[in-house]
C-alpha cells in the first residue's frame, strides 16, 4: 500500500494545531515558509474545494441514508414481490462490501492518472448507480445499482479529503476528519427527509425511486466544479510536472501570477518529502526479511510492537465503531418503527438521523476539551444503557414482522390505529415511546464518541506506516458494517429485536473494556508524542 492509499490520509507534514490531523506525514518537518502559507486565511479557492469534499461526504451520507427509507417504500415494484428480509439485507449490505472492494483499487489509480480523476469516476458510478435503482424492476438490478453506489462510495470516501489534504493549507487539512463526518450526517439527513417527504407525498410508484435518483444531483454537481478545478500540486510533483504544481499553490495561496517564494519552498519541500517517501520504501524493501520479504511496509507495520499496537487500537475502534450496531438503525430504522406500528415510520427516523446529526455537532465542540478516550469511557455506557432500555421497551411490544407490515405504509398505520383504538395497543404506546427515546439517546451517545473518535485513526501511526495502518483500519471499518448490514435483519428474526439489541449492547460493554485497557489519551498532543505513547506498551495510564 502506498502513500495515498488511505483515506483521510495525506502526505505531508505535521500541524501542531490540528489535533484531527488528517494523517499528514513529516512529523519533523515545520518550514517556515509552509508555516506561513498555513497561517494565511482561506482563499475563495480552498473554500471551493472544502465545499467539494463536502458534496463527496454529503453523497456518502446521502446514499446510505436513503436506504432506510426506500426499503419501506418499495412495496411489490421489485420482482413483483414483497421484499424479504434477505432481499433487503443484501440489498443494503452490497454497498458497503464494494465500498471495501474499490477502496484499495482507487488509491492505484488515484497514483497513476491523479486525484481529480478518480473523483470524476466516482461522481459518475454515483450517478450511473442511481439511475440504475430508479428504473430498477428487479432485485437483482437494484443490487447491482447498490454495488454501482458502494463502489463509489468506496472511491469517494478515499480520495477527496486526500485531494483537498494534498491542496488545501495545513490549518484547513486538520480539520478535515470531523468536517467530513459532518457531512455524512448532514448527507443522511437530507436521505431521511427527502425519503420522508416522498414517501408521504409523492405516488407510491415513483416515489422511492425518485430517491435513489435524487443522489445523482450532488454527484453531477462534484463532477462539474471538480472538472473545474487543478491537480494536487504533491501528485503533479509526482508526476514530474513541478511548474503546473507551483502554480496550483500560487492559487492556492492567492498569488497567482505573482513571484512567491513560499510557493517555491512548498514545492522543494514537497520534493524533498517525495524523495524521502521512496527512499523509505526501497529501505523496507531492501530489510526486509523471513515471511515479510517482499511485503516492504506491511513487514514495518506488523513486526514492530508499537505499529502492531496502534494498529490494533485503530482497527479496534473502527471495528467497534459498526459493530456496536449503529447502521442497522441508519439502514433500518424506518423498518424497526413500521414493524413497531408507527404511523409514519420515515417521519419517526428523521429522529435518528436528526440526533445523530446535531450531537455530531456537538462532538466538533467537545472532543477537544474533553478528549478522545475519556469521551468514549463516558458516551460508551450510555450507549449500551440506550440499547438495553431499547431491548426492554421491544419484549413489552408485539410486533408485526411479515413483510406486508414491513412494507407498507397504509398497512403500518392500520396496524398503529387498531393497536391505539384499543386498550391492549394503548398498553403498547408506552414501550413504543420507551425504544424510540432510548434509540435516540443511544444515537446521541455514539454520535459523541464513536461516530468520530475512530476516524482521527492516523495520529496512533508515524509516518512510515500511516497510510498503510490508516488503510487497513478503515477496511476493518467496511468490512464490519457489512457484516451489520447483512445480519440485522437475520438476527431480528431469529433472536428477536430485545436480543439483537442486548447483543449490541454486549458488543459495547467488551469495548468499553478494551478501550479502557488499551486505548491512551492522544487528545492535545503532537502527532510524535501521540505515536511515542505507544513506544514500550498501550501507554494508558
Ligand atoms: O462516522 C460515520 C458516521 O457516524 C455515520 O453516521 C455512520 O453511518 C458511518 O458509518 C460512520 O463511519
Amino acid at each position: 500500500m502506498d502513500s495515498s492509499q488511505a483515506p483521510l490520509i495525506s502526505n505531508s507534514r505535521h500541524d501542531d494545531d490540528a489535533p484531527y490531523d488528517a494523517g499528514l506525514g513529516d512529523e519533523s518537518a515545520s518550514r517556515d515558509a509552509v508555516g506561513k502559507a498555513s497561517s494565511e486565511q482561506p482563499g475563495l479557492f480552498v473554500l471551493i474545494l472544502t465545499f467539494a469534499a463536502g458534496i463527496s461526504g454529503l453523497l456518502f451520507g446521502y446514499d446510505t441514508g436513503v436506504i432506510s427509507a426506500t426499503l419501506v417504500s418499495i412495496g411489490k415494484a421489485l420482482s413483483d414481490r414483497d421484499l424479504t428480509s434477505m432481499d433487503k439485507s443484501i440489498i443494503t449490505s452490497s454497498t458497503s462490501l464494494f465500498a471495501l472492494l474499490i477502496s484499495p483499487f482507487s488509491s492505484h489509480i488515484a497514483d497513476r492518472l491523479g486525484r481529480k480523476r478518480v473523483i470524476l469516476y466516482a461522481d459518475v458510478l454515483f450517478i450511473v448507480g442511481a439511475a440504475l435503482q430508479a428504473v430498477s424492476s428487479t432485485v437483482p438490478l437494484m443490487v447491482a445499482g447498490r454495488c454501482i453506489i458502494g463502489a463509489a462510495v468506496g472511491a469517494a470516501s478515499f480520495v477527496v479529503p486526500l485531494y483537498i489534504a494534498e491542496v488545501a493549507p495545513s490549518s484547513y487539512r486538520g480539520r478535515l476528519v470531523t468536517i467530513n463526518v459532518l457531512f455524512i450526517t448532514l448527507g443522511q439527513m437530507a436521505a431521511y427527509i427527502v425519503g420522508w417527504a416522498l414517501s408521504t407525498y409523492a405516488s407510491r410508484e415513483t416515489g422511492w425511486r425518485w430517491m435513489v435518483g435524487l443522489g445523482a444531483l450532488p454527484a453531477g454537481l462534484q463532477g462539474a466544479l471538480v472538472a473545474l478545478m487543478p491537480e494536487t500540486p504533491r501528485w503533479l510533483v509526482k508526476a514530474g510536472r513541478p511548474d503546473e504544481a507551483r502554480r496550483v499553490v500560487q492559487k492556492v495561496n492567492g498569488v497567482q501570477g505573482r513571484f512567491d517564494g513560499t510557493a517555491d519552498a512548498i514545492i522543494k519541500e514537497i520534493e524533498m518529502e517525495v524523495r524521502e517517501e521512496e527512499e523509505l520504501r526501497r529501505l523496507q524493501a531492501r530489510h526486509a526479511s523471513g515471511p515479510w520479504k517482499g511485503l516492504g511496509v506491511w513487514h514495518e507495520l506488523l513486526s514492530v510492537g508499537k505499529h502492531r499496537r496502534a494498529l490494533a487500537i485503530a482497527c479496534l475502534l473502527q471495528g467497534l465503531q459498526q459493530l456496536c450496531g449503529f447502521n442497522s438503525l441508519m439502514y433500518f430504522s424506518a423498518t424497526i418503527f413500521s414493524i413497531m406500528g408507527f404511523e409514519s415510520p420515515t417521519l419517526t427516523s428523521l429522529i435518528v438521523a436528526i440526533t445523530n446529526f446535531v450531537f455530531t455537532l456537538v462532538a466538533l465542540v467537545l472532543i477537544d476539551r474533553i478528549g478522545r478516550r475519556r469521551i468514549l469511557l463516558y458516551s460508551i455506557p450510555f450507549m449500551a444503557l440506550g440499547l438495553l432500555l431499547a431491548a426492554a421497551g421491544f419484549s413489552h411490544l408485539s410486533l408485526e414482522p411479515s413483510p406486508a407490515a414491513q412494507d407498507d405504509d397504509d398497512n403500518a398505520a392500520a396496524t398503529a390505529t387498531t393497536s391505539t383504538s384499543t386498550t391492549e395497543g394503548e398498553r403498547e404506546t408506552r414501550p413504543a415511546v420507551v425504544v424510540l427515546v432510548s434509540i435516540m439517546l443511544y444515537v446521541a451517545s455514539y454520535a459523541l464518541g464513536l461516530g468520530n473518535v475512530p476516524w482521527m485513526q492516523s495520529e496512533l501511526f508515524p509516518l512510515s506506516v500511516r497510510s498503510a495502518g490508516s488503510g487497513v483500519a478503515t477496511a476493518t471499518n467496511w468490512a464490519a458494517n457489512f457484516a451489520v448490514g447483512l445480519t440485522f435483519l437475520p438476527l431480528m428474526d431469529a433472536l428477536s429485536p430485545s436480543w439483537t439489541f442486548v447483543l449490541y449492547a454486549i458488543v459495547c460493554a467488551v469495548g468499553y473494556g478494551l478501550v479502557w485497557r488499551i486505548y491512551p489519551e492522544t487528545a492535545g498532543l503532537s502527532l510524535e508524542e501521540a505515536t511515542a505513547l505507544l513506544d514500550n506498551g498501550w501507554g494508558v495510564r
